[in-house]
């Protein structure tokens, strides 16, 4: 149970309120960006190494939306660092949830928006567009799919087919 008062859509309480219709994912993240708790629509992106697509996305307005990076669970190459996570951020994005890595850890934290991924490595990704944009992805045991909402805090992710009520 949540004790947080200020919180209205605690994960732990959609999880006991709604039952199956929270989606948990168990995936483990580590929190990067200065934002712990975010929430908002889903746009996914799939991509491996190569991050000229979810750049692509970010430069559109976010209108308070959370993208979801299925980077295929990959610590080889940062999909995301200090530029992108600020671009993000300048557009309106709520979040990045990057299953894959990350850099430039010690600005990440410094900027308003929420990210979360599996780790850090410094070496940098491809960029020739490859992967797809707005399909369901998959990991942590459930789909994320375009238009869901997610729920992120420091107890984890969850998404719902519809915004919590
Ligand atoms: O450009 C990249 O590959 C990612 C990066 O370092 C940044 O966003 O600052």
């Amino acid at each position: 149970m949540s004790t947080a008062t200020t919180k209205t859509f605690a994960t732990a309480d959609l999880a006991d309120r709604e039952g199956d219709a929270v989606r948990s994912c168990d995936t483990q993240f580590r929190q990067f960006g200065g934002r712990l708790v975010f929430a908002g629509p889903v746009r996914t992106v799939s991509c491996l190494q190569d991050n000229a697509l979810l750049k692509a996305v970010l430069s559109e307005p976010g209108d308070g939306r959370v993208l979801v990076v299925d980077g295929g669970g990959s610590t080889h190459t940062a999909l995301v660092g200090d530029l992108i996570a600020e671009l993000a951020r300048r557009n309106g994005w709520r979040g990045l949830l990057v299953h894959g890595a990350v850099r430039d850890a010690a600005v990440l934290r410094t900027l308003d928006i929420g990210i979360k991924a599996l780790g850090t490595n410094p070496r940098r990704s491809a960029k020739t567009g490859a992967g797809q944009v707005d399909v369901p992805v998959e990991f942590g045991g459930i789909t994320f799919c375009p238009g869901d909402f997610l729920v992120s805090d420091h107890d984890g992710v969850v998404v719902l087919d519809h915004p919590p009520v």
